[in-house]
């Protein structure tokens, strides 16, 4: 599926890896709706794009994805804006030990909510003709670390409801296909609250051996992200996938046994 004159809603777009996605999208062509908590960070990808793509390509909508209401209304303002609605990333997510219930309503609630506006206006049992949704996890997924047992607990989540809405989406026919993205470690902003005690609480005595795994398993450049991002936007063989991102074994799949497929 090419993605040219086709329009995208990126939550968490305005820096690191959904800051890469849009940027992708807008090169092939897409508009795109940059959906983002934080108003400085977003002015300033704003204008950057539009000098790079031309000022009718993208929007910044400020938006605190964990308030449902002003998420409903970012997808209302992009669908205005743009005429309609066919990419749904939700990709924006922290990473928060001390104030973990934060964490399960913005990496977990929110995503659910996201992928719920997304099929009000993709889906065909909306009456609308259909589109693609992904929503990041990660490759803390398939970890259990030490480090941050509930940022773990979303992502398994993520997994969890993507792989289940892409069988509803099957069986109600909602023409919607719905897959999760697992990175391993990105060079992001995120990547820095290791160092602060307001975001790992009691876990920050495991800084160090937090630090050691990074230096083991590598940390990705945002734009692999980006790439991996847009096979599961444009292919359309894929529905229900679980795509990971790792230094050792690039971008690839996650198997499941048959009878869980
Ligand atoms: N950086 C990494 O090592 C990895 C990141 N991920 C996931 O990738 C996604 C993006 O992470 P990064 O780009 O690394 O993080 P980041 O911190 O660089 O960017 C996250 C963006 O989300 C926005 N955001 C945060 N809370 C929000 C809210 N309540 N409402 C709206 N926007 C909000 C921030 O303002 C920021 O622009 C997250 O879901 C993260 O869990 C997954 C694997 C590895
Ligand atoms: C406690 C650390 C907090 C600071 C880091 C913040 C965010 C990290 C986000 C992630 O989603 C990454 C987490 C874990 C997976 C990383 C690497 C696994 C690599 C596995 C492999 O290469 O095989």
């Amino acid at each position: 599926m090419s993605v040219m004159g086709r329009v995208a809603l990126v939550t968490g777009g305005a820096q690191g890896i959904g800051r890469a996605v849009v940027e992708a999208l807008l090169r092939s062509g897409a508009k795109v709706s940059v959906v983002d908590i934080n108003q400085s960070c977003g002015d300033v990808c704003k204008s950057e794009l539009d000098a790079e793509f031309g000022g009718d390509n993208c929007a910044f909508i400020q938006c605190d994805v964990t308030d449902g209401h002003a998420l409903r209304d970012a997808f209302q303002k992009t669908v205005e804006l743009f005429g309609r609605l066919d990419i749904v990333i939700n990709n924006a997510g922290i990473n928060n030990e001390k104030n973990w219930e934060k964490t399960i309503d913005v990496n977990l609630t929110s995503l659910i909510k996201g992928t719920y506006l997304g099929l009000e206006h993709m889906s065909r049992e909306h009456g609308k003709r259909g589109g693609t949704i992904v929503n990041v996890s990660s490759m803390a997924a398939f970890l259990h670390s030490p480090h941050q047992p509930v940022y773990t607990a979303t992502k398994h989540g993520v997994i969890g409801f993507t792989r289940a809405m892409a069988d509803a989406s099957i069986l109600g026919n909602y023409g919607v296909r719905i897959n999760a993205l697992c990175p391993a470690f990105v060079d992001t902003p995120l990547l820095q609250s290791v160092e602060d005690e307001d975001n790992m609480g009691k876990f920050i005595k495991f800084k160090e051996d937090f630090k050691r795994s990074m230096d083991k398993f590598g940390v990705l450049q945002p734009s692999l992200i980006a790439e991996g991002m847009m096979t599961l936007i444009t292919d359309p063989s894929l529905n229900g996938a679980v795509m990971k991102i790792t230094c050792s074994k690039g971008i690839h799949f996650h198997t499941y046994e048959p009878m869980s497929t």
